[in-house]
């Protein structure tokens, strides 16, 4: 029963940050990083495992989360897959501070 609610409030989280009004700095966090398409060839060298929203739903979805920390700890992994990567200062850093932001937010309700 308890698990049950666990993923289910993993699930509410993740529909609320995927929500339009937070597109403008969720965007680069909600789809896999494509090096190519972003020509960042260095990303997978530097990023050991990569992280994102998209597929921490396909995993929350296809029951790969036994518990709230499971998907807890993705979830963070995005964020610092993203400071790892882009410098202090930089957009997509300062984007990914707002995503992070939002998902402490909702995450301590
Ligand atoms: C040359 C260069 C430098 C930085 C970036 N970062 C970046 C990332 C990114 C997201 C998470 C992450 O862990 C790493 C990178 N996503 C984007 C997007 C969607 C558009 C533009 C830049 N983006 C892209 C190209």
């Amino acid at each position: 029963k308890k698990y049950q609610q666990e993923l289910r409030f993993c699930e509410s989280v993740l529909t609320e940050i995927m929500k339009p009004k937070y597109q403008k700095f969720a965007y680069p966090f909600l789809a896999a990083v494509d090096p190519v398409a972003l020509n960042i060839p260095s990303y997978l060298k530097i990023i050991k495992k990569p992280m994102d929203f998209g597929t921490i739903e396909k995993n929350l979805k296809a029951g790969q989360y036994q518990t709230a920390k499971d998907f807890h700890n993705d979830a963070l992994l995005v964020f610092t897959n993203c400071y790892k990567f882009n410098p202090e200062g930089d957009e997509v850093n300062k984007m990914g501070k707002q995503l992070h932001e939002l998902f402490d937010s909702l995450w301590k309700e």
